[in-house]
């Protein structure tokens, strides 16, 4: 996938968080190996469910609203079986329920813009599961080579400098 690709669709997962009712806005982004979309999420209230943003959140006792379906997990059921072996592109590093999702799924790599609340159990889940978890903001043209070379998505280079010859 072009390196192109990968800050568009970090955009559209920004872009798509504005769409939350909750006082968190996060969006999450699933493509799939063939370096198409096909899940998009957003966090927010169940249907006919009032929203946060007009009732206020509701808090567990560690601070974290329990009255939304996360992006991760609205952006997974869309994908569904194409998110095996994809790409999750979220705003907000994945709390430890999402992290199961992403495992469930068969994600191979979360690419997170905001290192929002990580948990550590949530480092331990993915970890576990060998996907993948890289910061946006710091991945440059290499890291996008590297990691599709480590995901399966393209054959690895032998030395030199590698071509971006997958056109999609
Ligand atoms: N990776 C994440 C992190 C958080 N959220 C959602 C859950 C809540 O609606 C809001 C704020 O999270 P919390 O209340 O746990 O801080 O963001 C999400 O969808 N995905």
């Amino acid at each position: 996938m072009r390196p192109i690709k990968y800050s568009i669709y970090m955009n559209i997962a920004i872009e798509l968080a504005r769409a939350s009712t909750c006082r968190v806005h996060v969006g999450c982004v699933v493509v799939g190996p063939d370096g198409i979309i096909h899940g998009l999420g957003y966090n927010g209230s169940l249907p006919g469910h009032p929203h946060c943003e007009d009732v206020g959140c509701d808090f567990d006792e560690h601070g974290h609203c329990k009255a939304t379906l996360h992006a991760e997990r609205n952006a997974l059921r869309r994908a569904g079986e194409k998110a095996r072996n994809g790409i999750a592109f979220v705003t907000h590093f994945p709390c430890p329920d999402c992290a199961k999702e992403l495992v469930d799924y068969g994600i191979s790599a979360v690419l997170f813009q905001n290192d929002y609340r990580r948990s550590p159990i949530s480092v331990r889940i993915l970890e576990r599961a060998h996907i993948r978890v890289l910061p946006f903001t710091e991945m440059k043209e290499e890291s996008f080579i590297q990691l599709e070379e480590q995901i399966g998505w393209r054959k690895p280079t032998k030395g030199g400098t590698a071509e971006w010859t997958n056109r999609t």
